[in-house]
């Protein structure tokens, strides 16, 4: 099962982070705050339909997405051409990502940053503060409701906010015990990689407007924006269109036309 083993590798990738700085120096570096956060959430709950982008250099389900793959030119132009927030992958076997691709954009970009990746651990938590994210992503199909719970509070002690992942009803009902800060309506089922944008739809009328909304994966064209737009999401998050486009500016545009 391919989300089992990306957690086997992303414990791979903590043991290795560990054993270059330890849990106790982690929570130092974390606890200096040298940079102060924003609110994520603020940031994409606005009058037309927010876009974080994402900085993503291959994928699972597509393999390698951008072979000329420059992390930081890519938030500078996400940043000039409009995004609300970035998505930067920090899982290194599976999508390429890196801790250090997001240390650089935090140090280039302005905009608000989620750190993408499977939280299995608290160390990741203060690991991402010590990055400088501004939000994590919590998985509900990899964590229990006590973990997601646990996480959270950790999150906010550091001032970051926490975007909690679903794809069913199921993964819902697992986070009716705390508030998330936003809900990330995941149209990719992680274990066929199927994407359907009516997934969207589907949990947006179970959750009503208690959250804010944001449909995650899939988003190709102007008329998939306006469709989940309808459908209830506060913001998209977009990944694999924006980084195979050759002109970021012109997508990002054609994308939100009229949006
Ligand atoms: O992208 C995948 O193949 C994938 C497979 C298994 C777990 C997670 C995966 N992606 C993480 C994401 O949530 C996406 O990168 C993000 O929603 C953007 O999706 P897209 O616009 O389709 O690149």
């Amino acid at each position: 099962m391919i989300l089992d083993n990306i957690c086997d590798k992303r414990k791979e990738q903590l043991e290795r982070d560990i054993s270059k700085v330890s849990r106790q120096d982690i929570k130092y570096m974390a606890a200096e705050k040298e940079y102060q956060t924003v609110s994520f959430s603020k940031s994409i709950k606005r009058d037309t339909l927010s876009v974080i982008s994402e900085v993503k250099k291959a994928s699972p389900s597509k393999g390698l997405i951008c072979p000329d793959f420059d992390p930081v030119n890519t938030a500078c132009e996400y940043e000039k051409n409009g995004a609300n927030a970035i998505s930067c992958l920090t899982e290194e076997h599976y999508f390429q990502g890196s801790g250090e691709y997001l240390k650089a954009i935090r140090a280039a970009v302005n905009l608000p940053i989620l750190r993408k990746d499977f939280v299995i651990d608290e160390y990741q938590l203060y690991e991402a503060r010590a990055l400088g994210a501004d939000a994590v992503l919590l998985i509900s199909a990899i964590l229990s409701e006590g973990q997601m719970k646990e996480y959270s509070d950790i999150a906010h002690e550091l001032d970051l906010e926490c975007l909690v992942e679903v794809h069913n009803e199921e993964e819902y009902k697992k986070t009716l015990g705390f508030k998330p800060d936003m809900l990330g309506i995941n149209n990719r089922n992680l274990y066929t990689f199927d994407v359907d944008l009516e997934t969207t739809g589907r949990l947006s009328n179970i959750v009503g407007d208690h959250a804010v909304l944001v449909s995650e994966s899939g988003i190709k064209t102007n008329a998939d924006m306006k469709k989940v737009r309808s459908l209830g999401a506060d913001a998209v998050l977009i990944g694999e269109t924006l980084m195979r486009s050759g002109n970021i500016g012109t997508t990002l545009h054609e994308l939100r036309e009229g949006v």
